[in-house]
């Protein structure tokens, strides 16, 4: 079968694939959390108020490839071990963009135990943060499509950059089903009959829409986004954290447990899906979209 390859995406793999060097800039009463020196996320905690920021650091787009996926798996990890960590913000180390979403360098004619290993780290980053004991707000600077928005609908609360940002669940119109557990998480934010419409057309969002929705919690100007997640942070701090993270457990609880329950059923449909030859000429069709930016937002 003849694939559709789209030059600049094959351009970027290499880049995509590249290591990207944290530089840390740390605080004085900061503390740096990287996952490892060469780490795709840059992580500090503020002892002051024990709270702290997971940014992404992926360059150009922050697309979710097993190494990012691995390293905000760390950091969460040991974020969480902090007795002293009570809250934490999630964002992008490049203004404009918060999280392109799946690498489709990942989901390219991929190797299947690769392929395996990659989907399994994203169910373990979805359940982790979804499940965190953690007050967690996402500072949403940028475009936040598909897995990218996943990322932010796993927090508590979400502060969106206004702009000519796109954020959504836009699996089909990459001829793709958006897993169970997407749907889930996005019906239990926007409700059913939004999320029916959102996610059978691909919707992508503008701020304004996805504020209308309550897809996100505020829409604040570029330079104000992180500024108003740490204010909002507070909000979420003054709780008492048991009484936060029981009413969490329990909100979020039912959801968890059908996820694990087919958590393995799901690993199975997945390959399945993605190692047929009609998926990936979709994805083959939607590479040369990109490339022509056809991408819209409502
Ligand atoms: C292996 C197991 C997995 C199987 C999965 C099975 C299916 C499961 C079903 C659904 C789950 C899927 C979830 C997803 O997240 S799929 C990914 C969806 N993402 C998108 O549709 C976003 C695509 N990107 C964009 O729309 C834009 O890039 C943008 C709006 C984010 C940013 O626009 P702009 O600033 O103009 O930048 P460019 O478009 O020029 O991009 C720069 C550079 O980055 C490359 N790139 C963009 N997105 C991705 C990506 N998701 N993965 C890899 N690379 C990406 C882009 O091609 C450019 O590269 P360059 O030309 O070489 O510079």
């Amino acid at each position: 079968m003849a694939l559709s390859f789209n030059p600049r995406l094959v351009r970027g793999v290499s880049r995509c694939h590249a290591i990207v060097t944290a530089k840390m800039a740390l605080a004085a009463s900061c503390r740096d959390f990287s996952a490892a020196e060469k780490s795709t996320v840059i992580v500090n905690l503020n002892d002051n108020t024990g709270v702290a920021t997971i940014q992404l650091n992926r360059p150009p787009v922050n697309s979710l490839n097993l190494q990012l996926l691995t390293d905000i798996k760390i950091a969460l990890d040991k974020l969480q071990m902090k007795k002293d960590c009570r809250g934490m913000i999630l964002t992008s180390s490049s203004p404009g963009i918060f999280c392109a979403g799946l690498d489709f360098m990942e989901m390219h004619n991929p190797q299947e135990g690769r392929a395996r290993e990659f989907w399994r780290s994203l169910q373990e980053v979805w359940k982790m943060l979804y499940g965190s004991r953690l007050a967690t707000i996402a500072a949403i600077n940028g475009h936040s499509p598909a897995g990218g928005c996943l990322l932010s609908l796993t927090c508590d609360y979400r502060v969106m950059a206004q702009g000519k940002f796109m954020i959504g669940l836009n699996e089909t119109l990459l001829g793709m089903v958006a897993p169970f557990w997407f749907q889930d998480t996005m019906t239990n934010t926007i409700g059913h009959r939004e999320a029916e419409k959102a996610l059978q057309l691909g919707l992508l969002y503008s701020g304004e829409n996805a504020l209308n929705v309550g897809l996100i919690d505020e829409l604040v100007p570029p330079e104000k986004v992180m500024q108003t997640a740490q204010v909002q942070m507070q909000t979420w701090l003054k709780i008492p954290d048991l009484a936060r993270r029981l009413t969490k457990e329990q909100m979020r609880g039912p959801t968890l447990q059908k996820f694990v329950q087919r958590q393995n059923e799901d690993v199975d449909q997945i390959m399945k899906f993605i190692m047929d030859s009609a998926t990936q000429r979709s994805l083959g069709i939607y590479l040369n979209t990109l490339k022509h930016k056809q991408l819209t937002s409502v």
